[in-house]
Formats: structure tokens, C-alpha cells, sequence
């Protein structure tokens, strides 16, 4: 399961611009209100009362999120029969669409009271959802509550129709506007009129020149669809980068001196802009002086590059979590000592207690510890997930998701799901023992792989995706410390398999949920455009790309998360020297294949098992400066 990973990931996104309600998302939150008014349609259809028919229909926003639009739920008596059961509904819908890291833990009205049951919660009215500790904080929640028809007009009165426009007859009475206005700023000449932006964004890194004294400062920006779904979402985006003396963003011009009105401005050729508070602004403001230049030149990157030879050696991301994970790995894994660590564990139920026998930790988690045990009667070890509740309330469909594809998986490359018992408080997953640790733990150990060892770890990995996406599977979450390592009596690494399925999922259409780890992640998750199966094909790019060299493809060296987006988004793929050096052509090939940008032309899982370099008998000797020279000529 990777709630804690996949929470980090929130956070770390929601740090790389303001959370926002892109169409995209609104979509998704009306069709998960769509889920939920089905089913309560259902129950009202069984119950036939008049209670059952009466809904409220109230709206929740996110504590502290201007930007968040809220999402309408309709509140049954049925359907909620408890506030806790609401606080889990609302966290299933929201978690996809703003940070909320420990799921909803409290409501309060928009004035800051907090709400203690559903019968205070009122038809029609709108609610502010925390996480948990959090203070109130009070915000306009109801300015961005916008449908995802409309958009947000501000100037002349009457371009601003309150009967609902339709995109089309938006967008033309926009342009209209937009025409016979000229610069099209509103009376303090800040630009504010922005169609919804999903047709014209796209990421894309500008460089913005913060107004000041030259030389002034010079700073990169990715701007996308989750930071600028709108132009004062990406005005926003842009205070928050450039930080002006001044406090907001007003006015942001091209390098030509024109004023950006609209948000495709920022998607088309021009991608140097200037950032104006209230300030006055100069024609010399358009000319830039030697040192700026040389900044801008600097920000812009450099062209795709095979063998650059610049740079230090990044480093190996930093493992998440797992104390006792290491812990327990450096004690080495031994038998199951008869209940040596039981009473510091829940008691298990009276079917597990009677079959097992439970010994000490061999790894934890942010919500499970995972013990050996022994089977009583012959002998044999399993591992044993414990899996706390509390600490996954709100998020209860993962760990349901996560059991219910381990039930449907049979293959010699996946951690197996013996048994599994549930409780109040906890779920007991008995669980194939894999006992050499995680393979996160033996990169560090041995810096990097033989040509053959890699080959021997990425076809087991690549076998264990092959089948996975035979079932149209995707993992989302490939990465070492998901990979478990099986030794042999001598301690050297006999091969692999993949654990850790809490953000798997079946794939019928395109996936937009922004999920899975950092060092990982396939551009299409960054682009928001729509996923499918190949991420798993990029993960184990990534992953083969780290075991032949000791380090990522994609990293930032002072570990900023934007900066390391950027990477993944620019698709600069690099094998430096002198650390590729002595790689094969054929392992190189196979690499660059895996972590193509376009998924369409990337390697599916089944194309790496049948890449030459994958067979046995491969020629190592034909070597990586012949390829190279070959490749240039
Ligand atoms: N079948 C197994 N055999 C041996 N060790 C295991 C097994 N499953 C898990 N472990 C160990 O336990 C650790 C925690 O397991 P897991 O990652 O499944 O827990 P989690 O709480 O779901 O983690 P996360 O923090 O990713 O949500 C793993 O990193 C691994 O070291």
C-alpha cells in the first residue's frame, strides 16, 4: 500500500503551484456526485419513504483552497448514517482534487463553526472540509464556486450573463470582447479575463523577469494545467514564483511590450514575460542588459544530449518511511520465533491465531507492519501485513482496492496473497515471504549492477508487468522499495517481486488521478492528459536506468520537486560519462526505448522482454562508444 507515498506526492504537488479546480478535476467530482446520487437513487427506489427522498444538497470546499470550485453532495439520512461515514464519502470524492492528506476531519460552516452531526448540516448551503489539526481558515469559498460551463468574466456588466453561457457563446462573446477592447484590461489595467484554459494549456516552462532595478531578477516557471487552469490561476502561479516587493501579480507583458489578457498567450512562441504589480512601466523595462541575458539564456534548456559529460553524479532519491523496514533487514530474516514479538502486535483473530504463529517485525509502512510468521502445522513462514485502520481512515478504498487485486493475481513474480482476515481495527493480509529485504535497500548496497544482474532483475520486474497489464492492471507505483528481493543461501540476489499493489487499478479509459512517486512519475501523469498502462513501462525505465548506473534519469540537484518535474516534462535523456561509459549499446537501447516521452511509441512491457539485450546469449562486448559513434555518423 502507498498512502503515505502517494500523500507525499499530494504535498509535493500542491507545492509546485496553487491547487485549483481545472476542468478536468470538476469533471471528475461531478461524476463521482453522479456515483453517489445513483446509488442513492437505488436506496430511495428499495425504501420508498419520504424521508428517503429528501436530500440536502450541500456543497464542500477545501480548508484553505481559494481555488478549489467545492463539489455538491447530496446528503441522506440513509446514505450517511453516521458523520464519520459522510467525512469517508467526502474524503473519496475530494482526494483527487485537493491536497487533504489525513482525509476530511472536520466541517465547518463558512463562518468557522464547526459542524458535529449531519443534522446541522443544511439544504443548499456550503461547507468548509479540514484535515487534521487544522485551523479554519477564512476565504471567499463561495467566489470560485464556478460550474464547469461557465467562466469567471470581469469588466463590462453586460458581458456577464447569469444565465449560464454555453462554452461556444463564452468564448465568442470573449473574443467580441476581447476585439473591442483592445489591450482588454479591465480599469486598473490588470488583466483578468481568461477562458477556461483546457484547450491551451499544456506544460510549458516561461521565464519571467520580475520588475525591479536591473539587473532584475530571472526565474523559470512551469506553468500546466493543474497551476493555470485560468489566467488569474496563472497570475497567481506567478506571484507565488517571482514574489514581488510590491505583493500581487498585476500585469505580466511580452518581451514585445504587449499586455497578456489571455491565457494562450502564455502557450504560444513568446515564453519571456514580464511581472508588474501596480507599478508604471517604461520602455527600456523591454530591453534586457547583459546580466539578464545571460540569465535567461541560462534558464533555457539546453538541447537533448546523449552523452553529456558535464555535471556531477546525481544521488539515489531518498527512501520514504520504514524504520523497522531497515532495521529488521539489517538483523538479516530468520524464522519466526513462536510469538516472540506477539504481544507487542494486535491479537489476531481466532482463525489466524490457531494456523500461525507470529514472530518479529520484518518491515513497516506508513499504515502496516509486516511480520513473519509460521505456519503451525508445517512449518512454513509467511509474511503477515497488519494493517492499522485508524491510520488509513478516509482512505479505506485503497486498502480495499489494494486486496481485491492481490486476490485476482497468480504469478511467480508477485507477492502472493495467502489469506487475509479483517477486524474492527485492523486487516491481516498472510502474504508470500520474500526475505532479502527490498531492492531500494540492496541499490544502496551495491551503488550499481552488472550488465547480467540488471537484465536478471528487469526481466522478473518486466514478466511481473507483462502480466499485470495482460489483466489491463497498472501498478502506478513501480519503484525499489516496492520490489522485493529473494537471496540465495550464498546472499547474492536471485531475483525479484513485486509487492505493494495499494494504487493499482483496472484500466478501461484513460487515468487522470495524479498519483505514484517522484523519481517515477511518466510525463503523461505530469501533463494531465490522460494515462494508461505504459507508466509502469517508464517506472521500470527508471528503475533500469538506476541499476546500470547507481543513479536517476530525472532528479534535481537540490532535490526542489519542481525542478525535477521539469526534467521528466523536458524528456532529456542523458547517459553521461563516465559513469555509461562502459554500458552496451544494447542495454542503452533498451533504456532510452522504456523512458520514451510518448507513450504510444514507448516499449510495452511485452517488447522489453523480447529486446535483444533481454536474451541470455546478448554480445556484451559490442560497447557503448561504438554505438555511439555509429549513432552520430
Ligand atoms: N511479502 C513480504 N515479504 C517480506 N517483506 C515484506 C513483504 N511485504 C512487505 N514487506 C516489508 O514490509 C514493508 C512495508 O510493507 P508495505 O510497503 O506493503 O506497507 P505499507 O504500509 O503499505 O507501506 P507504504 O508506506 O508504502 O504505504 C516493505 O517495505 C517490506 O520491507
Amino acid at each position: 500500500m502507498s498512502l503515505g507515498r502517494e500523500k507525499k506526492m499530494e504535498n509535493n504537488l500542491s507545492r509546485s503551484g496553487s491547487r485549483s479546480s481545472s476542468v478536468c478535476e470538476l469533471e471528475k467530482d461531478f461524476s463521482d456526485m453522479e456515483i453517489l446520487k445513483t446509488r442513492t437513487n437505488r436506496r430511495n427506489v428499495l425504501l420508498r419513504t419520504p424521508a428517503a427522498r429528501k436530500a440536502k444538497r450541500v456543497r464542500f470546499f477545501r480548508n484553505g483552497d481559494k481555488f478549489y470550485s467545492g463539489v455538491i453532495i447530496p446528503v441522506l439520512p440513509e446514505r450517511y448514517r453516521s458523520f464519520d461515514s459522510l467525512t469517508a464519502d467526502l474524503t473519496r470524492v475530494l482526494v483527487d482534487n485537493v491536497t487533504l492528506p489525513s482525509g476530511v476531519r472536520a466541517i465547518y460552516s463558512l463562518e468557522g463553526r464547526k459542524i458535529g452531526k449531519l443534522d446541522d448540516l443544511e439544504d443548499g448551503q456550503s461547507y468548509v472540509c479540514g484535515g487534521f489539526g487544522e485551523p479554519f481558515k477564512r476565504l471567499d469559498y463561495e467566489a470560485s464556486a464556478v460550474t464547469p460551463q461557465s467562466f469567471r468574466l470581469s469588466g463590462p456588466e453586460s458581458l456577464s450573463d447569469s444565465s449560464s453561457p454555453s462554452p461556444a457563446r463564452a468564448n465568442n462573446r470573449l473574443s467580441r470582447y476581447l476585439q473591442a477592447n483592445g489591450s482588454s484590461t479591465t480599469g486598473n489595467g490588470t488583466a483578468r479575463v481568461s477562458p477556461a484554459g483546457d484547450n491551451v494549456v499544456r506544460p510549458r516552462i516561461v521565464t519571467i523577469i520580475r520588475n525591479g532595478v536591473k539587473p532584475r531578477k530571472v526565474c523559470r516557471l512551469l506553468l500546466n494545467k493543474r497551476n493555470s487552469p485560468t489566467l488569474e490561476h496563472a497570475l497567481a502561479a506567478i506571484t507565488e514564483c517571482v514574489k514581488l516587493d510590491t505583493g500581487c501579480v498585476r500585469k505580466v507583458f511580452t518581451r514585445t511590450g504587449s499586455v497578456v489578457t489571455a491565457l494562450n498567450q502564455f502557450f504560444e512562441v513568446e515564453d519571456i514575460f514580464f511581472a508588474y504589480g501596480n507599478e508604471r512601466v517604461n520602455q527600456e523595462d523591454f530591453e534586457l542588459e547583459f546580466e539578464e541575458n545571460k540569465a535567461v539564456l541560462q534558464c533555457r534548456k539546453t538541447p537533448i544530449s546523449r552523452n553529456s559529460r558535464a555535471g556531477p553524479k546525481p544521488r539515489m532519491p531518498v527512501k520514504a518511511g520504514g524504520g523497522a523496514a531497515r532495521a529488521a533487514s539489517e538483523a538479516g530474516a530468520g524464522a519466526a520465533g513462536d510469538a516472540a514479538d506477539e504481544a507487542a502486535g494486535p491479537l489476531l483473530p481466532q482463525p489466524l491465531r490457531l494456523k500461525y504463529s507470529v514472530g518479529r517485525i520484518i518491515g513497516d509502512g506508513n499504515f502496516a507492519v509486516v511480520r513473519i510468521c509460521k505456519d503451525k502445522t508445517t512449518g512454513k513462514e509467511y509474511a503477515l501485513k497488519v494493517i492499522d485502520k485508524a491510520k488509513c481512515k478516509g482512505k479505506e478504498h485503497y486498502v480495499e482496492a489494494e486486496v481485491r487485486v492481490m486476490r485476482k493475481l497468480c504469478h511467480p513474480r508477485i507477492v502472493s496473497l495467502i489469506e487475509e482476515q479483517d477486524s474492527p481495527e485492523w486487516l491481516f493480509l498472510v502474504m508470500e515471504l520474500v526475505s532479502g529485504g527490498d531492492l531500494f535497500d540492496s541499490i544502496a548496497a551495491a551503488s550499481k549492477f552488472s550488465e547480467p544482474q540488471a537484465r536478471l532483475l528487469i526481466g522478473h520486474l518486466t514478466s511481473a508487468i507483462a502480466y499485470l497489464h495482460s489483466l489491463s492492471i497498472v501498478h502506478r507505483d513501480i519503484k525499489p522499495e516496492n520490489l522485493l528481493v529473494e537471496v540465495g543461501s550464498d546472499g547474492s540476489i536471485r531475483g525479484l517481486k513485486l509487492a505493494d499493489f495499494g494504487l493499482a487499478v483496472e484500466v478501461w479509459r484513460p487515468l487522470h488521478a495524479v498519483c505514484g512517486t517522484p523519481t517515477y512519475v511518466a510525463p503523461e501523469i505530469l501533463l494531465e492528459t490522460g494515462y494508461g498502462l505504459k507508466i509502469d513501462v517508464w517506472a521500470a525505465g527508471v528503475i533500469l536506468y538506476i541499476l546500470l548506473c547507481g543513479f536517476p534519469p530525472f532528479s534535481s540537484p537540490d532535490g526542489d520537486q519542481e525542478k525535477l518535474f521539469d526534467a521528466i516534462l523536458s524528456a532529456r535523456l542523458e547517459f553521461p560519462a563516465p559513469h555509461w561509459e562502459r554500458v552496451s549499446a544494447g542495454a542503452i537501447d533498451l533504456v532510452a526505448n522504456m523512458l520514451r516521452p510518448q507513450p504510444e511509441l514507448r516499449f510495452a512491457a511485452e517488447d522489453v522482454l523480447d529486446h535483444a539485450w533481454m536474451a541470455d546469449d546478448y554480445d556484451e562486448s559490442c560497447d557503448f562508444r561504438t554505438w555511439y559513434d555509429e549513432d552520430s555518423s
